[in-house]
């Protein structure tokens, strides 16, 4: 059995999360993003399970900082969840004069909470477990949190199925040291971070490397180097799996780009959408064209 840390509390989405990406293995929340990746790089968990985007509010910034920074980790699995929160009330609480959640979660309800609890103050905490457990200690009146909460905290449940927009998803990593990779599904999504060169067209031309072998873009987000005002690492998400030899050869042009690229993990992706290769971009064609070059060196064709 794996032991998996993970931004806890208890009672996150990213419980949820951990959940269905190690059923059955032994989840051990711990408070930040930061330690859930720290106690992977100590060997204190072999697995860590973080937030890394939401479809309304962008990026998660302590996860991308988290993976460019320090040792590195590599993602090997994939949770997209729905975000539906669950509103829960100090059962003695006869007005709600204070909400507490996670800025993700706050953005996420703010026209249910102006509608439903008009007036109340809103207050950031760092999870939607964590404002669940102040508002158990009587720190504030209610939380915002995941469904999960409600079956660790005994609080009143003011609200189920809670979202200003219906459907919004946050994606979940399961993070390891660097090893053997998952095998390629066919469905596959392959992550990196670059720091591209200070000068005109840099960026243009990491992401030309790209759509010249016809390699969809799935995220592009720039984070900034800290201590460097002004530049920027891009961290980049594409359809394919390294393994294939389209993904390769996109990854090796990168690599002579810009001396600072590191490799974030291939894996499947949770929506299992396939990607769509144009004329003369499939592995196939790859691998004809190096056996052709390759016969050419040795004087068999022209
Ligand atoms: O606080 C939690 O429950 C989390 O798992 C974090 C998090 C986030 O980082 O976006 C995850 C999903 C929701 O969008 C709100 C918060």
């Amino acid at each position: 059995m794996s032991r998996i840390a993970y931004f806890g509390p208890r009672g996150t989405f990213t419980e949820q999360a951990a959940r269905e990406l190690a059923p059955g293995d032994d989840l051990m929340p711990v408070e930040t993003i930061w330690a859930a990746l720290a106690a992977v790089r100590k060997g204190e968990a072999d697995a860590a399970c973080v937030p890394v985007e939401n479809s309304v509010e962008g990026p998660v910034a302590a996860t991308l900082d988290g993976l460019a920074e320090e040792a590195p980790l590599v993602a090997v699995a994939e949770a997209l969840l729905p975000v539906h929160f669950t509103v829960l009330a100090r059962r003695d609480a006869d007005q709600v004069r204070t909400v507490a959640s996670h800025p993700h979660a706050l953005a996420q309800v703010r026209h249910w909470l102006e509608r439903n609890l008009p007036g109340a103050e809103h207050v950031v905490a760092s999870s939607t477990a964590a404002a669940a457990v102040a508002v158990q200690r009587g720190e504030y009146d209610a939380a915002v949190t995941a469904p999960v909460a409600v079956e660790h905290y005994p609080l009143r449940v003011l609200a189920a199925g809670v979202a200003d927009v219906p459907d919004a998803r946050t994606r979940f990593l399961l993070l390891r040291p660097p090893g053997p990779l998952p095998e390629p599904s066919g469905a596959d999504r392959t992550s990196i971070v670059a720091a591209a060169a200070n000068r005109t067209g840099a960026l243009a031309e990491l992401l030309t490397e790209l759509a010249m072998r016809g390699i969809n873009l799935t995220r592009l987000d720039a984070r900034p180097i800290k201590g460097n005002f002004g530049l920027y690492r891009f961290f980049i998400d594409f359809e394919g799996h390294v393994a294939e030899p389209r993904i390769g050869d996109a990854l090796a042009a990168l690599r002579r780009r810009c001396n600072n690229v590191r490799f974030l993990g291939s894996h499947r992706r949770a929506d299992e959408v396939a990607p769509t290769i144009g004329t003369g971009a499939g592995n196939e064609d790859f691998v004809k064209a190096v056996d052709w070059v390759a016969a050419v060196r040795r004087g068999e064709q022209a």
